[in-house]
């Protein structure tokens, strides 16, 4: 019945010279020949189209994905979205192969952001190749988690937890925020969903995980090297307690590269923090365009 995890991440971008060298050189996703014609396509383990970038005149999320266990599944989340008074529309089986999946629904959720419940993702059996990152941690954690903007973080919280059926795991309730921020989630990974709240809908930022210290040091030298401007300094997070930097997308999206984050098993009680960091992740504001 519920979301198992975060399965993938479309992009409507501008400028595919810019996201070519950000993507493969610096993150360190394998690039491959996807479905989708002119897009970039990459993996990060069995699955074909973790993240695909397509050139667009619009540029802005495309969907995220997200994956459950079967075509029933899929069919009884839909109809609860339905209910909630948002329109469903099935994915066609052209879009099913761009995706690499056996079949999917796509929707907004209240404030616009574009999703998709996907079943049966359809493996590569090309051992992923990432030389520049060990290993990336995905499995049952997914491939890592998203924050969506949203114009109200309680109605977005009440579709995506009341809804889709995400666990909320801890909220960070601060003066100067529009709001909660909520993190949610929906296996052990601590969150797969974050809502940042008082903004225009889109991508607030994306995040991978990396197994390794070095592999987050030499994404730091790497970054360095390239001219990636940084957002946000290493650090460690107070909730999932992950060390990460994050970075500008070229789009201007966060990225944000990390390791070590925890593993949640079970329920755990919802708690509060007051701070985003234990030490670290200081801020740069972005670079002029
Ligand atoms: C707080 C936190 C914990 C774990 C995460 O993976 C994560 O992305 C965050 C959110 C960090 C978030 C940010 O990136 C921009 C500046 C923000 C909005 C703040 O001012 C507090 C939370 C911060
Ligand atoms: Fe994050």
């Amino acid at each position: 019945m519920p979301i198992l995890s975060l399965g993938y991440i479309r992009l409507d971008i501008a400028d595919a010279g810019r996201w070519q060298p950000f993507m493969r050189d610096f993150l360190g996703l394998m690039e491959v020949d996807g479905s989708t014609p002119g897009a970039l396509s990459y993996r990060i383990d069995e699955y074909p189209a973790r993240f695909v970038l397509s050139p667009s005149d619009t540029p802005q999320l495309g969907a995220v994905g997200w994956e459950v266990l079967d075509r029933h599944d899929m069919a009884e989340l839909a109809a609860k979205v339905e209910k909630y008074g948002i329109e469903v529309q099935t994915g066609t089986p052209e879009e099913c192969r761009l995706r690499a999946v056996s079949g999917f629904v796509r929707f907004e959720d209240p404030s616009g952001n574009p999703n998709e419940l996907f079943w049966g993702p359809v493996y590569d059996h090309q051992p992923v190749h990432t030389p520049k990152v060990s290993k990336f941690v995905t499995g049952d954690q997914g491939l890592g988690h998203v924050i969506f903007s949203v114009l109200d973080s309680e109605v977005a919280y009440d579709f995506y937890c009341g809804v889709l059926g995400f666990e909320e795991r801890n909220v960070l309730d601060i003066p100067g925020l529009d709001g909660r921020y909520y993190f949610l989630g929906c296996n052990p990974r601590q969150h797969s969903l974050g809502l940042a709240p008082g903004a225009a809908p889109g991508l607030n930022h994306f995040m991978v995980e990396a197994a390794t210290l070095d592999d987050v040091g030499l994404g730091l030298d790497r970054a360095h090297d390239m001219g990636v401007p940084m957002m946000q300094s290493l650090g460690r997070h107070t909730n999932d307690r992950m060390v990460s930097f994050y970075v500008y997308s070229p789009e201007g999206h966060h990225v944000e590269l990390g390791f070590d984050g925890e593993r949640v098993e079970g329920r755990q009680p919802v708690y509060g923090i007051t701070e985003g960091a234990f030490w670290g992740h200081r801020f740069t504001p972005p670079p002029e365009a």
